[in-house]
């Protein structure tokens, strides 16, 4: 990885038209490219948002179907790398679909791919009731790969709040820039987002970038927003002035911060993961 490199989250609020949505993405592509960054991560979701959640299962495509071809080629004629956080690919039989995290490069080609492990199936307090395991099957794969920006780790919305998984990344995967692309609820975003994402990148001490579903997508739904980049000391270094308007927040990945919060406070050294304690007190 070079000393600093510009990264850039996108903030948008896609809608069940999927020219309309890679019209925007190609905006966003060109602002990103205006800005100097060379990876602009997208949030789940990007290419499509029903107007209720199992609506996706229609658009559902194979990751060489043409919806995929589009932002690859998208990613090449800019010279970009892109995140997409949440594709609906094609599931195994068609009653299902995966959410899948792509990652392309700046000629195009996916480099990795990660599906999402936990399933929002959630009561949500004061809002709607969501099930999304009932036409998504969930990832178990872990997915870390080396880019230009480091060492990045693939997550998607609701693994957000299982650290056991970043804790992995970090630890064991030797993550450095973990990757968080949402949808988050209006109600669970207000009480949880920011902190924890700020949690995830102060106790892996990586930069976390998180591309976020803002605003109403239709009468029926709306994300909560504030697309984020987080340095690994827990300082909130990109962001943008409105939580829900479409556009870019950039930053720069700098190596040296990752390597002087790590050299400082090693927690690699100190931690006593859980293997080590449940050994040590089996034989008290
Ligand atoms: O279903 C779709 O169309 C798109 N998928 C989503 O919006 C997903 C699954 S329903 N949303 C979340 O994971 C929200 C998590 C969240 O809000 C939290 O953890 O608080």
């Amino acid at each position: 990885m070079a000393t600093s490199v510009r990264v850039a989250a996108a903030q948008m609020t896609s809608v069940n038209d999927l020219s309309a949505n890679f019209s925007t993405c190609s905006r966003l592509v060109k602002e990103a490219v205006t800005a100097g960054a060379k990876l602009l991560c997208f949030p789940e979701n990007f290419s499509y948002v029903g107007s209720k959640s199992g609506n996706s299962l229609a658009i559902a495509e194979p990751l060489d179907g043409p919806i995929m071809k589009k932002y690859c080629s998208l990613a090449k004629e800019s010279s970009i790398w892109l995140s997409l956080g949440g594709f609906q690919e094609k599931g195994s039989d068609d009653s299902h679909l995966r959410n899948t995290h792509v990652l392309i490069d700046d000629a195009g080609n996916i480099r990795s791919t990660y599906s999402k492990m936990h399933l929002f199936d959630v009561d949500v307090p004061g809002g709607a009731v969501y099930k999304e395991s009932s036409f998504t099957e969930a990832g178990n794969d872990v997915v870390a790969i080396d880019s230009p920006f480091g060492r990045l780790g693939l997550t998607v919305c609701y693994d957000l709040r299982f650290p056991d998984l970043y804790q992995e990344l970090r630890f064991r995967h030797g993550a450095e820039v973990l990757m968080v692309p949402a949808a988050f609820t209006k109600v669970t975003g207000e009480a949880h987002w920011e902190t924890l994402l700020r949690a995830r990148a102060i106790e892996t001490q990586c930069y976390v970038i998180a591309a976020a579903q803002g605003g109403k997508h239709s009468e029926e739904r709306e994300s909560y927003g504030d697309s984020l980049i987080i340095d690994p000391w827990g300082k909130i270094v990109g962001r943008l002035s409105d939580r829900t308007s479409t556009g870019i927040a950039v930053a720069d990945i700098e190596l040296s911060v990752i390597q002087s919060v790590r050299s400082k406070m090693p927690i690699s050294q100190h931690r006593k993961p859980v293997e080590f304690w449940r050994s040590a007190s089996a034989s008290l």
